[in-house]
């Protein structure tokens, strides 16, 4: 049973910027939303609507300027083991092995070196990479980077990941097979429980494949909290049913993409 005390909690959370020719821009602003432990969330807007600044905020490396966020029953203030990131550019350091690059948050938190190679073998296995685990980064495909990410986040065991567009600069085929690893792993939880993904993307699509829950943005609010009930693991055929079309109209119109029908000639 979901604890209410692990759910995130963002209240009249703002942020302002002040850019170089003194003009001020409010990137997020006012935003108030609780995110369920274990809710699979895809913030979704046009470039430019504050979703990497909302990331950077629950991420604990951006001050907000005025609200609060609440994480696992305390303010967030500061980056935390219980919150793990992966960014749109790679998150893997080139100069260690993958393997290394998997076991690293664990080592720094002092977990024992069996304990750490067991955890990070499981999750190279579960991302298809056992057969790399010795190889460096430079030696990896941008997909198979991307896998070590993902296996990394999960092996440190945060409760709440987040995911700026993680796989926005990939080919359409590897960015849907690690749809497949993603929600592989997130369904699989850990200890009887899912963790909480917090998934940036401008991919309507992908959101609709992802996401329990998508929260669209628009000029730093949000407009929109749509709930996708269709269960998954969800594939790129599902996007032809119903729910998911009407999800993807109302979706491509927020994005702009889409203009209201203009009347016809005697309409
Ligand atoms: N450090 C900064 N200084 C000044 N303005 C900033 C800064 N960071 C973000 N902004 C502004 O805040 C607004 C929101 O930016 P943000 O990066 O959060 O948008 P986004 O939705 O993630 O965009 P994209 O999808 O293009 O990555 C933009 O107008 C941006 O120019």
């Amino acid at each position: 049973m979901a604890n209410a005390v692990q759910d995130i909690q963002i209240r009249h959370l703002s942020r302002r910027f002040t850019r170089a020719d003194g003009q001020t821009v409010t990137a997020l602003d006012d935003l108030s939303v609780t995110i369920k432990a274990g809710e699979f969330v895809c913030l979704v807007g046009p470039s430019g609507c504050g979703k990497t600044t909302l990331l950077q905020m629950l991420a604990g490396l951006l001050r907000q300027s005025s609200g609060e966020i609440e994480a696992q029953g305390k303010p967030v203030l500061r980056p935390g083991p219980e919150r793990g990131v992966v960014f749109q550019k790679d998150s893997v350091f080139p100069w260690m092995r993958v393997i290394d690059n998997v076991e690293y948050g664990l080592k720094c938190r002092g977990v024992s070196k069996g304990e750490r190679r067991e955890r990070a073998l499981h999750y190279l296995e579960r991302v298809g990479l056992m057969q790399v685990a010795q190889a460096w980064p430079k030696e990896l495909s941008g997909g198979m980077l991307k896998r070590v990410a993902i296996a990394t986040v999960f092996a440190n065991g945060a409760e709440i990941l987040m995911l700026d567009e993680p796989f926005g600069a990939l080919d359409y085929v590897t960015r849907h097979q690690l749809h497949d690893v993603l929600l592989d792993l997130w369904l699989d939880g850990e200890g009887g429980r899912r963790r909480t993904v917090i998934f940036v993307t401008h991919d309507v699509d992908e959101a609709l494949i992802l996401a329990d829950r998508i929260l669209v943005f628009h000029s730093g609010r949000m407009v929109e909290d749509l709930a996708v009930t269709l269960p998954k693991p969800r594939s790129a055929d599902d996007l032809v049913l119903p729910e998911l079309v009407n999800h993807r109209h109302r979706l491509l119109q927020h994005m702009g993409l889409i203009r209201p029908a203009a009347a016809k000639p005697g309409q």
